[in-house]
């Protein structure tokens, strides 16, 4: 028995099982985010086929990418009229085109700029790709997620299922400083990240983070800590000095983000993943970024949020008026935009 395992084992390494491959679309590919996005695509074992648009630069950033050794075609669009095509047949769309911010913004002062570009673009994806599977990046996360829901609605494509605001790099982030303190390797952490993307409204449940915080964490350091994983896009911000915000963070969060989505859609399942959805299932907010089960139609199911201490608690209240702010501000750019067609 023994040696037929060794057997099996050497055997699958030699052949091992071929993983189901996609096409994803990634919009706003030659930015901050998006060229080591795209180069990080290129190297997933699950992409057929890699669609790089953007407004300019994407000839460059595709003859570049395109030259790595993996598996994936490589092929770039420029500008809105090849936007059809880089969206034809994509079965994931991966968005961070939009406006980065500089020292003394907040993510909602981007909003006047990138608001017109997500609505756009998802005006595109509910034209040419309406089953694909959409993961938001461009900022704020709290409002264009509901604009891209109001947009799909409206064109009558809108799965909930298939839509998400990527807030992954607020759960690598709180797994790289809870490992910082404690001494581990962050692969070997878990902390569970929930609400939205923006200040108060990201919340660490650290009083979950696997493994825990020892009774030697003051709570003036989890504060800190909280306070940290909060501010932490601003500490980025503050560090680039008016040339941007996370983009290689961003990047390997994003990569993360959309392996798991690709995992799913193979049927690998059950994949777990945090990210910003419509669903008033455990927050009783119209939009929270929670715990999902992923399977291959999407989000299978929203897990609850299990128990907050003191401190998360209050903060999950004092975040609610300011997120629920954000979601109708997204949901009446759009009511009050033009008809659709
Ligand atoms: N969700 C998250 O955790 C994070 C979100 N972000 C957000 O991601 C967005 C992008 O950030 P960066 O890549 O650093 O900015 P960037 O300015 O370096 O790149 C943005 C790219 O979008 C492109 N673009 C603009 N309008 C477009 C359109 N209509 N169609 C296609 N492409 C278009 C630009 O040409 C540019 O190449 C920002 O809004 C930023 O705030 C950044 C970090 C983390
Ligand atoms: O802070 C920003 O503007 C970019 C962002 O969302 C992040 O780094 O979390």
């Amino acid at each position: 028995m023994a040696a037929l395992n060794r057997i099996q084992k050497i055997a699958s390494h030699l052949d091992p099982p071929k993983p189901n491959k996609f096409k994803v679309a990634l919009l706003g590919a030659a930015g901050g985010i998006g060229q080591p996005l795209s180069m990080l695509l290129k190297m997933s074992a699950y992409v057929s086929d890699l669609a790089l648009y953007d407004v300019a630069n994407t000839p460059g950033v595709a003859a570049d990418v395109s030259h790595m050794s993996t598996g994936a075609r490589v092929k770039g669009y420029l500008g809105a009229e090849q936007l059809p095509a880089a969206l034809a047949g994509a079965n994931l769309v991966v968005i961070p085109a939009g406006v980065p911010r500089k020292p003394g913004m907040t993510r909602d002062d981007l909003f006047n700029i990138n608001a017109g570009i997500v609505k756009g673009l998802i005006e595109a994806i509910a034209a040419h790709c309406p089953t694909a599977w959409v993961a938001i990046i461009s900022n704020p996360v709290n409002s264009t997620v509901p604009i891209a829901a109001e947009v799909l609605q409206r064109a009558g494509v809108l799965d909930p299922k298939r839509l998400f605001g990527v807030t992954t790099l607020d759960v690598v982030r709180a797994e790289a400083f809870v490992g910082e303190l404690l001494g581990v390797d962050p692969r070997d952490v878990s902390v569970p990240v929930v609400g939205g993307h923006a200040g108060i409204t990201i919340l660490p449940l650290l009083s979950q983070a696997r493994p825990p915080l020892p009774a030697s964490v003051s709570p003036e350091q989890r504060k800190a800590l909280m306070a940290r994983i909060q501010d932490a896009g601003t500490e980025v911000v503050q560090a680039k000095a008016g040339t941007g915000s996370a983009t290689l963070s961003m990047a390997y969060a994003a990569a993360r983000f959309a392996d798991s989505c690709l995992r799913a859609m193979s049927g690998e399942g059950p994949v777990t993943e945090y990210a910003y959805v419509r669903s008033e299932a455990v927050a009783g907010l119209p939009y929270f970024s929670s715990p999902l089960r992923l399977g291959k139609g999407g989000v299978e199911e929203v897990l609850p949020l299990g128990a907050m201490d003191e401190l998360e608690a209050a903060n999950f209240e004092a975040m609610k008026a300011e997120l629920m702010g954000s979601i109708n501000k997204g949901v009446e750019f759009v009511a009050k935009g033009p008809a659709p067609k």
